[in-house]
């Protein structure tokens, strides 16, 4: 994969940089920076190098329709206060106003570009007019760098496209995300425990089929650990249960068992009268796994499966951890996700490498209270790096090379 270094002296030099600053916001508020912070050294070395660097990024899904509610305004105001210099924002990707606020840039400047999706051609499915799109954009620039981590599993026109029109290389924090999470899928020092929690069986589908047969040891909480219940017989009331994935989550608790991979379960769960939203009553109580009652929502691991949730993590060498254990927005749903944060922090110490991987995971670590440095490595994909670990090529990595 080509770096910053193979891209030759950038002084003067009109540098497009794709970065990831999908960041999730309250009204224009940013409730979490860490993909804008995650951004600065690249930017930092690019400006020192005396390049104009001209910064590409999405904010949601807007469909290729300018939506006000997600300009990135707030980004550059956000990266503007990290800088401690002013980051203008142009009105569009690619026209008049972006071609005037590059051509006013001097040596180690900084502009940020309007959000690409409000072009209908980032996203487009037909190569010829995404191709069209990526031309336009890359008239701006002399050299492009992919650095937002967290699109690399897309084929877009600003973070792949783009890469046919000019001489393009990996940002540092691309680099620095290929290299950590390469340390859990390419000969990981054993014993690898992988630990998913989430929403959706099926969004973590491809990592548990790839990582079983890498894994020593899987644990599952959050809201897809009750179809592993279900699966084994259980009842889980009105829990998140995704009927489709049973047959599925069946054969891997066979082939765990038959690859001899640990397949670590709750033996207790936080259940509640339902979903806590609105007026729902937060009233938890604790329950056994496999005596859920049939009018109650499990929304997050007991306090048992906290304690044996931490003391298998702690027993590992490598960690991975994508996905909640729980509701952890509700602070009395957040403790089986403190437990597992606080786990591999305690495997830091002891000489492990852990990846905390997701978007919300990464938040939960945050709002937690956890230091970023407690953790090996924090990625800053979601899906991007669930998909890594699925060992699946990445078009946004795969147009570097
Ligand atoms: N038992 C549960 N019941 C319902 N929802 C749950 C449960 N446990 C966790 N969740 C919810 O799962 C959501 C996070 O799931 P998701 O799979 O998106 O996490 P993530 O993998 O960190 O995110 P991403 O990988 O998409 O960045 C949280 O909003 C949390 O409230
Ligand atoms: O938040 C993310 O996972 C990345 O920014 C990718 O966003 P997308 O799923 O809308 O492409």
């Amino acid at each position: 994969m080509k770096t910053l270094k193979d891209l030759g002296d950038l002084k003067g030099k009109r540098v497009l940089v794709r970065a990831d600053f999908n960041v999730p916001l309250d009204g224009t508020t940013i409730t979490d920076d860490g993909r804008i912070r995650a951004a600065l050294p690249t930017i930092k070395a690019l400006r020192a190098d005396g390049a104009k660097v001209i910064l590409m990024a999405h904010l949601g899904r807007p469909k290729g329709k300018v939506v006000p509610e997600l300009s990135l305004a707030p980004v550059a105001k956000r990266l503007g206060e990290l800088l401690g210099v002013d980051v203008p924002l142009a009105e569009d990707t690619y026209g008049e106003d972006a071609h005037a606020k590059v051509a006013a840039m001097n040596d180690g400047d900084v502009v940020l570009l309007q959000n690409v999706r409000f072009n209908p051609e980032e996203t487009s499915k037909d190569e010829a007019e995404r191709d069209a799109y990526a031309q336009k954009i890359a008239d701006l620039g002399d050299v492009f760098v992919s650095d937002g981590f967290g699109v690399v599993h897309r084929a877009q026109g600003s973070n792949y496209s783009i890469a046919k029109f000019l001489p393009s290389a990996a940002g540092l924090l691309v680099e620095k995300e290929v290299k950590a999470l390469s340390r859990a899928t390419e000969n990981p020092e054993r014993p690898l425990t992988v630990v998913l929690g989430g929403s959706k069986v099926s969004d973590k589908l491809g990592v548990i089929e790839n990582l079983l047969g890498k894994a020593n040891r899987l644990v599952i909480g959050g809201g897809m650990v009750f179809t592993f219940l279900k699966a084994k017989g259980y009842e889980v009331g009105t829990s998140l249960l995704e009927e489709d994935q049973l047959e599925t989550v069946k054969g891997y608790i066979e082939t765990a068992e038959k690859t001899g991979v640990e397949l670590v379960l709750p033996t207790d769960i936080v259940v509640n009268a339902g979903f806590p939203a609105g007026d729902t009553p937060v009233a938890p109580e604790v329950v056994k796994a496999d005596a859920i009652p049939a009018d109650k929502m499990g929304l997050d691991i007991g306090p048992e499966s906290q304690k044996l949730f931490h003391d298998k993590i702690v027993d590992s060498k490598t960690v991975v951890w994508n996905g909640p254990m729980g509701v952890f927005e509700v602070a009395a749903f957040a403790e089986g996700t403190r437990a597992v944060a606080q786990g591999l922090v305690d495997a830091t110490k002891a000489g492990a490498f852990t990846i905390v991987g997701g978007g919300d995971s990464a938040s939960a670590v945050r709002n937690l209270g956890f230091p970023e440095d407690g953790f090996s490595h924090i990625s800053t994909g979601g899906g991007a790096s669930l998909e890594f670990l699925e060992g699946k090529e990445l078009p946004g990595l795969k147009v570097l090379e």
